[in-house]
């Protein structure tokens, strides 16, 4: 695991955080099933997988948000009907599972790391009640010590909070710490928390490449931090 000795000064990370959407599982195809049909039952024209991997990354609000606007940028939206849409999503999601898989490499990296004792967590702006049966049905279920969803806090991604309230709880530095993620939410967090951060090229950034947010090092696949 020589690229994590050489992000944290020589020394394996004590914890390593994940992101999940977009990291851990390619989620999208289930999340835009959801979409569509809450979509549909509102009388509005489904959105399809390509326009939803670009509006995952901020939570399931922004995302139905952005889902009633057509666009990424959603300001525009009645916080009334986005509620009730939200309302609907959630229903609609917790019986779409199915597409959710694995990214190649992802396993190997979550065994090895956990043979060498490093501790794990889940950071993700995913409601949390989603969070551990998601990592249960794609066999990750007894990896994570700590799991905190976009809504287990008061903030989410970009802001920092998550990633320091985990650090504190495993008592360990930031330097003694590593977030992998793919977006700029996760790029911004773990900088503000002054953690490294390895981005994913494969994962969701609103269709832009992760590389741009600058992160310690991006790589094409987990395995590549083996
Ligand atoms: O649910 C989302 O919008 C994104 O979740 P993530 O933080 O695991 O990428
Ligand atoms: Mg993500």
């Amino acid at each position: 695991m020589k690229p994590l000795r050489e992000l944290c000064a020589g020394e394996l990370p004590r914890l390593v955080m994940f992101d999940l959407d977009g990291t851990l599982v390619d989620s999208v195809p289930d999340l835009a099933t959801a979409v569509d049909r809450m979509l549909i039952e509102l009388g509005r024209v489904p959105a399809g997988v390509e326009q939803v991997r670009e509006w995952v990354g901020n939570g399931a609000r922004v995302l139905v948000r952005r889902a009633l606007a057509g666009d990424i940028e959603h300001s525009a939206v009645n916080d009334a009907d986005a509620d009730v849409a939200l309302a609907r999503f959630l229903d609609i999601y917790a019986d779409c599972h199915d597409l959710t898989v694995l990214y190649p490499g992802v396993h190997e990296l979550l065994e090895a790391l956990s043979t060498a004792a490093v501790e794990l967590a889940v950071v993700t702006n995913k409601p949390e009640r989603f969070v551990a049966p998601l990592l249960e049905q794609v066999g990750l279920g007894g990896y994570f010590r700590w799991i905190i969803g976009g809504d287990t806090l008061p903030q989410q991604k970009p802001d920092p909070a998550a990633l320091l309230q985990v650090m504190h709880l495993a008592g360990v530095t930031a330097a003694q710490s590593l977030f992998v993620g793919d977006s700029r939410n996760d790029v911004l967090a773990a900088r503000a928390a002054s953690v490294p951060c390895v981005a994913v090229s494969y994962g969701y950034n609103h269709g832009r490449p992760v590389a741009e947010e600058e992160p310690n090092l991006v790589v094409d696949s987990l395995a590549e931090l083996l």
